[in-house]
């Protein structure tokens, strides 16, 4: 499989225990994959390990390092949407740059153009602390897609946005799923609105999968 993510068998122990265990599924390339579950089942976990942010056994295959939206979109507050989502491309920056700002013009027009597939090609210069709630996932969003990345996880990307808010979010992922070609695995606390949004569901209950 190219371009899709792939995990067989993962399992993840925390602090001594089981969080995670017998995790095997696949996200092809245009489809979304909602993970369900109560709080504490085990989806924040099953993300950051996809996401090689927590150590896990198991496979995880994806053809490069996923990108991640965070659950509460961890934007910095001070700085430009714009900015924001320059962070995405610091792996190929590098940090010395990005602090002194010497953001290449490409990069440049790349972060205006993510802004602009979510919807924000007019808020570029704004600082993230003036943007509605629903906006700043939005530049979360476009900071994940300025990795480049072939698989994108969401985490509860919508657990603080009212409805009209989430479930423009949520088209906003799907869209991207399929006009890009994205593997896009979201976590969502709402069964409702993965019946709705997303093409396959995955349940966890207590780190195991149960039927959907
Ligand atoms: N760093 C950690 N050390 C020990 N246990 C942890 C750690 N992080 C999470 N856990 C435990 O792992 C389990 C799964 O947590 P996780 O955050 O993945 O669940 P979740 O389904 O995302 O919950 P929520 O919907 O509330 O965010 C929980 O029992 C939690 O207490």
């Amino acid at each position: 499989m190219t371009g899709g993510l792939v995990v067989e068998g993962l399992g993840v122990a925390l602090a001594g225990r089981t969080v995670l265990s017998g995790i095997s599924f696949a996200v092809a390339p245009g489809e979304v994959l909602a993970v369900e579950g109560a709080s504490g089942a085990g989806k924040t976990t099953l993300l950051r390990a996809c996401a090689g942010l927590v150590p896990h056994a198991g496979l995880v295959r994806a053809a490069a390092r996923p990108a991640m939206v965070f659950q509460h979109h961890a934007l910095a507050r001070r700085l430009s949407a714009t900015d924001n989502v320059m962070v995405g491309a610091l792996a190929r920056i590098g940090f010395a740059r990005a602090v002194l700002r010497l953001w290449p013009a490409p990069e440049r027009a790349l972060a205006a153009g993510c802004l602009e597939r979510v919807g924000l090609g007019a808020v570029g210069r704004r600082r993230a602390d003036t943007l509605s709630g629903g906006q700043r996932q939005r530049v979360a969003i476009a900071r994940a897609l300025m990795q480049q990345a072939p698989v994108l996880l969401a985490d509860e990307p919508v657990a603080s946005l009212d409805p009209e808010n989430a479930e423009a979010v949520l088209l906003l992922l799907r869209d991207l799923a399929r006009r890009s070609g994205l593997a896009v695995l979201v976590s969502l606390h709402q069964p409702e609105l993965a019946r709705r949004h997303a093409d396959r569901r995955l349940r966890l209950d207590a780190g195991r999968m149960v039927p959907a």
